[in-house]
């Protein structure tokens, strides 16, 4: 089913061109405002808020990621033309390029996210994840590790990207569309070491890293990796700096977790990895032999996120009965997805839930952020 077809945005009722010309534009007017930058920054910001409206793509001569990941291919093409994927990768990048991320210089380095990222630190939602963490120990182990899943893929819907778009957080409605989470448990029981692929800072991430505890502090796997971006992206997807501010947040807040993450950090048991093909503009099929090895050695590797979702069973329009195991069969190893749905894409559903949800919703159910799913592939 390869031959699906790549989502773009060029029909103006789809979803990603919303996000082409409203949501990206709104983070371009986000940041100009949490910063203050230069002249040469708020230029380069203003010209790149034009171009993204209704502009072509232009990449920058001295930025060699366009050539890595063979992207330059696209200058001068809407960017509504571009396969979507690409097409919000290579926004991300000339953003961070317009704030000097790259550039040796004063303003190299400073995420342009970071405020937003670290207010999400400081939610009552964050504060009551830790909350509960006492009330959970009273539980079955099973049930523990069942909450923990399911934190840890709800947090999923705290993206900043997505709520600068759909203002209400809805918690109505909330349900799994696929649901292997008893598999998803029997496997992690049965792992040694665990992948897990970050999404999201802040709010995603607490639960994450909650869950990675757990699974250490009660012995149920040995190692855990954790694979972050190498540089801010996709708005609030995390970063090694996040992490350390998510783990730094859980000591001051006097979470026993944030001192054995701390431990579990130096004493290698949890280890962070930042591979370049995490912020690139292709699906996990396409990944380099190194990264393939990497998740080869894993037991189990959990990708978290809509977009992770995305380039694992590629950014096309498959029927959504498609098989996810058939779907995800390339991956070098047991996989599995924990995701709320926002984007179009969607695989191993069964027929009676796709139908059921296409005469709730019509298409809203695809992209409204108030459906999840887990999916495994063993
Ligand atoms: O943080 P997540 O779950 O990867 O979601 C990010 C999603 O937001 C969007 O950028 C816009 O909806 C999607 O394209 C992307 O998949």
């Amino acid at each position: 089913m390869s031959d699906a077809p790549v989502i773009r945005g060029t029909d103006p009722h789809s979803f990603p061109h919303s996000v082409l010309a409203e949501r990206h534009p709104a983070l371009i007017r986000k940041v100009q405002g949490a910063f203050p930058y230069g002249p040469e920054q708020r230029r380069a910001l203003e010209e790149l808020l034009k171009s993204a409206v209704d502009g072509v793509v232009e990449p920058p001569d001295d930025d060699e990621w366009w050539d890595t990941w063979d992207v330059r291919r696209y200058a001068g093409r809407s960017w509504f033309d571009l396969p979507f994927l690409a097409a919000e990768s290579c926004f991300y990048r000339r953003l961070l390029h317009a704030v000097g991320y790259f550039r040796p210089g004063p303003w190299q380095g400073v995420d342009p996210f970071r405020p937003f990222k670290l207010a999400e630190l400081d939610t009552p939602e964050a504060a009551a994840e830790l909350t509960a963490l006492d009330a959970l120990a009273e539980q079955p182990p099973r049930e523990q590790l069942r909450a923990l899943l399911h934190g840890s893929l709800w947090g999923n819907r705290a993206d900043l990207g997505f709520r600068i778009q759909s203002a209400e957080e809805t918690e109505t409605a909330s349900q799994l569309v696929a649901d292997d989470t008893e598999q998803l448990t029997s496997l992690l029981l049965g792992a040694d070491v665990l992948c897990l692929v970050a999404d999201n800072a802040g709010r995603e991430l607490i639960p994450d890293l909650l869950l990675i505890d757990h699974l250490l502090a009660h012995g149920l796997i040995d190692r855990a990796v954790l694979h972050l971006k190498p540089y801010p992206y996709f708005v609030s997807d995390a970063t090694t700096a996040d992490t350390l501010d998510a783990v730094r947040h859980l000591v001051a807040a006097e979470a026993a977790a944030g001192h054995r993450l701390w431990s579990a950090l130096s004493d290698g048991r949890l280890a962070l990895r930042a591979h370049p093909f995490s912020c690139a503009p292709l699906p996990y099929a396409d990944m380099p032999d190194d990264l393939r090895e990497e998740f080869a050695s894993a037991d189990l590797t959990v990708l978290k996120g809509d977009l992770n979702y995305r380039r694992l069973v590629g950014d096309r329009l498959r029927p959504p009965t498609t098989p996810f195991a058939s779907t995800t069969a390339y991956f070098p190893g047991p996989v599995a997805a924990l995701r709320t749905l926002k984007s179009d894409v969607i695989v191993g559903l069964a027929e009676k839930t796709e139908d059921a949800l296409v005469k709730a919703e019509g298409r809203r159910w695809r992209t409204s952020g108030t459906h999840a799913l887990i999916q495994v592939r063993p």
